[in-house]
């Protein structure tokens, strides 16, 4: 049996923070706000295991009202998320992510980005699909206010 599950997440920038983007620290000029790390990929994911496990999204999880997810490591919430995954009886088929942002250029981190979200997925590299693309200075992401981030993600029986 197989599940399907998308996820959308959009950060604000904010400068004097770390831009952290699928586990990694970009070497940037700002980084994302949030209630967690604002791992705008992250979420993405987590949001796309959710849906297709029938468990609604991030926020039903780890509420950002919860002091206890303050400046949570996003991989962390992932990773709890990936154990309900485990526990229903799921492993990843493959995933498809696309990160939206004007700038910083993410080819140069796009491998280590694979790398990372496959060892948090349990999964072989080859699984992972991550892009990137602008939206050629459009919109609030073409105007540098934020990144956005899509993923869609397939489960298979493990
Ligand atoms: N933040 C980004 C955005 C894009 N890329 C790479 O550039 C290619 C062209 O982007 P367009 O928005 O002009 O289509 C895109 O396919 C990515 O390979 C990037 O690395 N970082
Ligand atoms: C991750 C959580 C929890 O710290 O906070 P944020 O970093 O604000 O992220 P968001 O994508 O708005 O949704 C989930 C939140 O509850």
């Amino acid at each position: 049996m197989f599940r399907i599950g998308q996820g959308f997440d959009v950060h604000q920038f904010e400068e004097g923070r770390p831009l952290i983007i699928g586990g990694l620290t970009i070497p940037h000029d700002k980084g994302l706000t949030g209630h967690s790390d604002a791992d705008v990929l992250l979420h993405t994911i987590t949001d796309a295991a959710l849906g297709a496990i029938g468990e609604g999204d991030i926020g039903r999880h780890f509420p950002d009202t919860d002091a206890a997810f303050k400046d949570a490591d996003s991989a962390v919430l992932l990773q709890k998320i990936w154990e309900l995954v485990e526990k229903k009886g799921y492993k990843l088929g493959n995933i498809d992510c696309t990160i939206i942002a004007q700038r910083p250029k993410m080819a140069p981190h796009i491998g280590a980005i694979r790398e990372r979200v496959a060892g948090l997925l349990k999964a072989d590299v080859t699984q992972v699909n991550v892009k990137a693309t602008t939206t050629e200075k459009l919109g609030f992401t073409g105007r540098e206010e934020g990144i956005a981030s899509m993923a869609t993600i397939l489960l298979v029986q493990a």
